[in-house]
């Protein structure tokens, strides 16, 4: 497949049985995943399970133990020099220079490309980020939001058609927040492809897919309007007084396997939704609280999900002593 290939219809990445290993231990284990141009693609999991190492191993930043595949129409095994050129990486801290101005930053970045029309680049940068009157002021001057904008744009300057974006909003306040998803969703439209790797459901829903890693295994890929449904997780909403203590009494109901608070209301989720019905049926008989069956969310399926990783991980790892052997969580 040449470099063009991938503007022709082709999935930007598509890779297969990618395996790593760091030590004894395997931290990705058989990756296969296929993304479409343009996507927003998110990676979930626990801390530790794997996103980081797969998202570099799919855009050849970092070379697997076994599999392959393809991104940006190149090898990722053989040409990740090629794949690296046309690829923006944001991660968590900013990667800022705090003591060059704004405008000395974009430069560097702009020197680090070796890209053409290198002044022209960064005046423009400057002025779609609204900061050409401040180009001089250093950038560890600036609030979390703007730090977060002008790091953006500085891996935006080469015109990269994937995006890689490591927790990109964490530590930044909610209007932020949605400006840059805004952005993120505009660089879309333009068909730039988007991997991001959150822990944030506030990120996780602006994503077009999701996958859920567990401890290097890919548990969930689809579209994310469709996993709530592909969980088979069932959710009914408690309102009215008494939640804390109504809480405490459900623990271990039939068919309450999560509790959550969501504001002022409860929301009691499992996967046996016939037994679930019945424990709501019987509760909001007794009163005083009203008990309404809904959609179940995404944020109550990724709680879901955590905790049943984390119990499968227990039992797997299990010591014959029935203890459970170390490993971060
Ligand atoms: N270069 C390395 N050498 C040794 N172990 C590593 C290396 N990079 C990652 N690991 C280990 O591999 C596992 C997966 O790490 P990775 O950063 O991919 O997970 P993650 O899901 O992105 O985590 P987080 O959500 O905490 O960012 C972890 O146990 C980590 O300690």
């Amino acid at each position: 497949m040449s470099g063009r290939a991938a503007e022709n219809g082709q999935p930007v990445i598509q890779v297969t049985g990618l395996t790593k290993r760091f030590g004894d231990k395997t931290v990705v284990d058989g990756f296969d995943m296929t993304v479409p141009k343009g996507a927003i693609y998110g990676f979930l999991g626990p801390n530790g399970s794997g996103k980081t190492t797969t998202i570099r191993m799919m855009c050849g930043l970092l070379t697997p133990d076994a599999g392959d595949g393809h991104c940006l129409g190149y090898d990722i095994l053989t040409e990740s020099r090629r794949i690296k050129e046309r690829v923006g990486y944001m991660t968590q801290r900013f990667s800022l220079y705090e003591d060059l101005s704004i405008r000395e930053n974009l430069d560097f970045m702009a020197r680090m490309y070796r890209l053409d029309r290198r002044r022209q680049r960064v005046g423009q940068a400057l002025e779609e980020l609204g900061l050409a009157d401040r180009a001089g002021q250093l950038a560890g001057t600036l609030s979390g939001g703007w730090k977060q904008r002008l790091a953006l744009a500085a891996c935006l300057l080469h015109e990269p058609a994937l995006l890689l974006l490591d927790e990109p909003t964490a530590g930044v306040d909610p209007k932020a927040r949605r400006d840059f998803w805004d952005e993120i969703r505009g660089l879309s439209d333009r068909g730039v492809t988007v991997l991001v790797s959150t822990h944030y459901m506030d990120e996780a829903v602006q994503c077009d897919f999701i996958a859920y890693i567990a401890y290097g295994t890919k548990l969930i890929d689809a579209p994310a309007a469709a996993i709530p449904r592909q969980v088979g997780l069932a959710t009914w909403k408690v309102e009215g007084p008494g939640l804390a203590e109504l809480a405490r009494t459900l623990a271990g109901a039939p068919g309450v396997e999560q509790i959550a608070r969501f504001g002022a209301e409860l929301h009691v989720s499992g996967t046996d939704a016939a037994a679930l019905g019945a424990t709501a049926q019987a509760r909001a008989a007794a009163g005083p609280q009203r008990w309404t069956r809904q959609e179940s969310g995404l944020e109550e399926v990724f709680i879901h999900l955590m905790a049943q990783s984390r119990d499968n991980f227990a039992r797997d790892n299990a010591a014959p002593d029935g203890g459970a052997a170390g490993r971060r969580a």
